[in-house]
Order: structure tokens, then C-alpha cells, then sequence
């Protein structure tokens, strides 16, 4: 019989499996936050692909934060009335009109369409925001003027602790309180980084449309695999970090900062790039150290 070109045999598959367990044994009761942005939920299939990558990590005994973003959806839905989107340092200006877009569309249609999501693939999702439990606290973000965004003053995880203890997946959507009743815009890399540090989590995984941090963002062959967390401010001195890669790359070092492991930037366009990362000897992405 000809063999078929794709085919894997039962040992091999086997074989997969033996050597994901010393990192699932690694990995076992410990929690990872997971962000998934925007630029990377480019397909119905590739959303599917890392909801049941979560699943499996859950089922193995790994507890996973989702931490989700959604900014192409809040673009399109503000161009849809008309409104034209503004970032500032990759963070979006963001009026009242706009700050009830974003709340609309995190808090409700893609935390809610993620959670579906990951039930569709026998997962106990939660979804949850900021404003649940008192989970984010936020103020303006002081120095230039972006309106609505605000800067993390509180991150209170019990919440987010009581639905793990439950084997709930918390899939959590970035909008923050404020003190005065008000809600606040987080860029969603910031609140996971933030989240990460306070559960103590042993990895941050951020999710994006890019292989990794590139030295040249136009040529994949200048991955840099791994930083260490003090290379950081001469990387920024050399200009090669820009746009929505500043909030990324600051997260990383603080998240690393304040205790979490390892951080990593990977690419989410890539199926099952989670896995990769988290159950195999294969390195992906770049990793903070
Ligand atoms: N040095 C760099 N390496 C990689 N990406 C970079 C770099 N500088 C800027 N970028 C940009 O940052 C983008 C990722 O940030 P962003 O679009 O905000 O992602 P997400 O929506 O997934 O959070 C990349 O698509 C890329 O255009
Ligand atoms: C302040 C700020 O910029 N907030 C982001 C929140 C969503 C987000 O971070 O989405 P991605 O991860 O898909 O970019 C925004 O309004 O777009």
C-alpha cells in the first residue's frame, strides 16, 4: 500500500505524548496566563484551534487564565459608527462613546463568544471582567492625555482563584473600575501581565500576529529568541520596538519582575502554537527571562 505523505503512525503519535510528560509533570498544578489578542484571532479555525489547546492544557492538570484582547473588533465596530480609531504609544485615545464601545464589545461579544467557545470543547468556562469580584481597579492614566485609559491601581485575583479552585477556565475581558463608578480601558497585554505577577503564575504567554520580538519587524529571520529582562532598555535605545510591541515587551519585564518565571511572545497564527510552547522541547516565540 502507498503510504500517504502526511502519515503518522501510532508509535509516533505515541511517542508525542511520552515526551509531553516531563512538561506536563513540570507544569502540573501550576497556573499559566494566557493573553490572545486581536491581530492573532484572524480565523473561525485558528480561534477553535487555541480554545481546545486551553482545554487539553486544563485537563492535564495545568490551570489556565485566558486573558483576552479584541482591539481589531472594537476598531471595526467604531468604524462602523463612523468614529476612526487613535493610538498613542499602541494604546487607544479613548472618549466616553469609545469606552462604551470597548466595554460592549470585550466585556460582551469576545469574552462571551470565547467562552462558548471553550464549552464547544467540553471546557468549564467563566467569563468575567474587571468590574466582576472587583478583580481590576484603575485610575486615569496620568502623563499624556488618552481620555478613558486608565493605569492598574488594584488587581484582586480571588475571583479569578475561586473559579480555578471550582475547575473553572476564567476567560477574563480587560475593562477596569474606577473609583467614582467610572470604567477604564486596559490594554488587555498590561492587565495579564498584571494578573500573572499576582497569581504567581509560572508562565505569561502573549499571543500575537508576529513570531516573536524581531530586530527587523519586516524579516522573520531576526527572531530574537531569548531577552533578558536587563537587554531590554538598549533593545528600546536601538528603535526597533514600536507600536503595539511597547506595551508587550514592558509587560514581559515587569511581569518578570515581579516574580512570574519565564514571559513569552508567540504567534498565534501558528495552530497549536500554545502546546508547542508549553508541552514540547521545541523553543517558539521570543521568551523573557
Ligand atoms: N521589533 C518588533 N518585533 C515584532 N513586532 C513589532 C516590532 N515592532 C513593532 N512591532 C509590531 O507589533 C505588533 C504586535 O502588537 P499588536 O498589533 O498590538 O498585537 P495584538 O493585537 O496581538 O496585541 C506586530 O504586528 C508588529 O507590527
Ligand atoms: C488602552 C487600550 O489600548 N486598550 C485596548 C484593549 C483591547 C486590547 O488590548 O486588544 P488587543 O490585545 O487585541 O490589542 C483597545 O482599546 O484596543
Amino acid at each position: 500500500m502507498q503510504q500517504q505523505p502526511n502519515f503518522i503512525s501510532n508509535y509516533d503519535k505515541a511517542k508525542v505524548l511520552v515526551t509531553a510528560l516531563p512538561y506536563i509533570q513540570k507544569y502540573y498544578g501550576k497556573t499559566i496566563v494566557v493573553k490572545y489578542g486581536g491581530n492573532a484571532m484572524i480565523s473561525e479555525e485558528l480561534k477553535d484551534a487555541v480554545m481546545s489547546d486551553i482545554v487539553l492544557l486544563t485537563l492535564v492538570g495545568i490551570h489556565v487564565v485566558l486573558v483576552h484582547g479584541g482591539g481589531p473588533e472594537i476598531s471595526d465596530t467604531l468604524k462602523k459608527m463612523g468614529k476612526e480609531s487613535k493610538f498613542v504609544g499602541g494604546l487607544r485615545y479613548t472618549d466616553e462613546e469609545t469606552m462604551e464601545v470597548v466595554q460592549m464589545v470585550l466585556a460582551g461579544k469576545v469574552n462571551k463568544d470565547l467562552a462558548q467557545r471553550i464549552a464547544g470543547h467540553g471546557g468549564r468556562a467563566i467569563g468575567l471582567c474587571g468590574l466582576d469580584g472587583a478583580m481590576i481597579t484603575a485610575e486615569k492614566k496620568q502623563g499624556m492625555d488618552l481620555g478613558l485609559v486608565g493605569e492598574i491601581t488594584k488587581v484582586d485575583v480571588s475571583v479569578i482563584q475561586d473559579a480555578l479552585d471550582k475547575k473553572y477556565i476564567p476567560v477574563v475581558a480587560t475593562v477596569a473600575a474606577g473609583e467614582h463608578g467610572e470604567s477604564y480601558n486596559i490594554n488587555a497585554d498590561i492587565a495579564a501581565s498584571r494578573i500573572a505577577a499576582e497569581l504567581k503564575a509560572e508562565k505569561l504567554i502573549l499571543m500575537t500576529d508576529i513570531p516573536g520580538l524581531m530586530r527587523d519587524v519586516y524579516d522573520e529571520s531576526t527572531l530574537i529568541p531569548v531577552v533578558q529582562v536587563s537587554e531590554v532598555n538598549s533593545l528600546k535605545r536601538d528603535n526597533i520596538i514600536s507600536g503595539g510591541m511597547i506595551p508587550k515587551i514592558d509587560c514581559c519585564v515587569d511581569a518578570v519582575r515581579r516574580g512570574v518565571n519565564r514571559a513569552h511572545i508567540i504567534d498565534g497564527r501558528v495552530p497549536h502554537s500554545i502546546l508547542i510552547e508549553v508541552l514540547s522541547d521545541e523553543g517558539i516565540g521570543t521568551m523573557f527571562l
